[in-house]
């Protein structure tokens, strides 16, 4: 029988900061409402929210080593090596010393989902995933305006085909463990976050 990892946020030299933490990974397509939905989750709730993409974007503007390739790929699209990605996850984690994180944006492939699990031994307590039409999600990403280089018609199109190839069979492998909380994404925003608090609510023992 192989080691069984202990779930845990540990700091660089490996000693334990917090044990069992509850994370909900936060998924669904480009401009589907991940962001704007944390930001509620965090208010009503006392989660920490952490945004891969933010953290990736601020690792850009750090002026980090990796910021030239993270900014190509995010220009392509494309998915950034899981070890880049996670070491900034773990940071922020550990800086931040809360025990509820809404992990936004990530896991986004089958790489991502993987070696999370391998480096922090952290299962996911749940999965929302909001679950949104391409029209929909374009038409929010085009009218978005926060100047984001990857919002034009060409990366969006890019990061669509991205979501369905690589991240869709992730929420798959969740949904087999019966993790996924799916929530229709196409409503307007106070509706979708009625049905998110359904599922974060007082009958939700674990999450509170
Ligand atoms: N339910 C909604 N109805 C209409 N517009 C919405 C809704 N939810 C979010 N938006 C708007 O759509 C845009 C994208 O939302 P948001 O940034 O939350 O998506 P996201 O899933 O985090 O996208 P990305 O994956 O690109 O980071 C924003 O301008 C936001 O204000
Ligand atoms: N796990 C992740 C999350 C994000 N990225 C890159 C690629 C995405 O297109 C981009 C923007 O992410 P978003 O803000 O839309 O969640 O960031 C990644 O490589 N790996
Ligand atoms: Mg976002």
């Amino acid at each position: 029988m192989g080691t069984v990892l202990e779930a845990a946020i540990k700091d660089t030299n490996g000693s334990i900061l917090t044990k069992n933490p509850t994370v909900v990974f936060v998924l669904g397509g480009p401009g589907s409402g991940k962001g704007t939905q944390c930001a509620n989750l965090v208010e009503h709730f006392g989660f920490t929210h952490l945004s891969a993409g933010d953290l990736l974007r601020a690792e850009i503007k750090s002026g980090s080593e990796n910021g030239t390739m993270i900014q190509n790929m995010i220009k392509e699209g494309k998915i950034v090596p899981s070890e880049v990605t996670i070491k900034l996850l773990q940071r922020a984690m550990q800086e931040n010393g809360n025990d509820k994180f809404l992990i936004d944006g990530f896991p986004r492939n089958e790489e991502n989902r993987a070696a999370f699990e391998e480096v922090t031994g952290i299962e996911p307590t749940f999965v929302l995933y909001f679950d949104c039409p391409e029209e929909e999600m374009e038409r929010r990403l085009l009218s978005r305006n926060q100047g984001r280089e990857d919002d034009n018609i060409e990366t969006i199109r890019k990061r669509f085909k991205v979501f369905l190839d690589s991240s869709l069979p992730v929420i798959n492998y969740y949904d087999a463990k019966g993790k996924v909380r799916k929530i229709d994404a196409a409503r307007p925003v106070e509706e979708v976050f009625d049905s998110v608090k359904a599922i974060f609510g007082p009958k939700n023992e674990k999450i509170l």
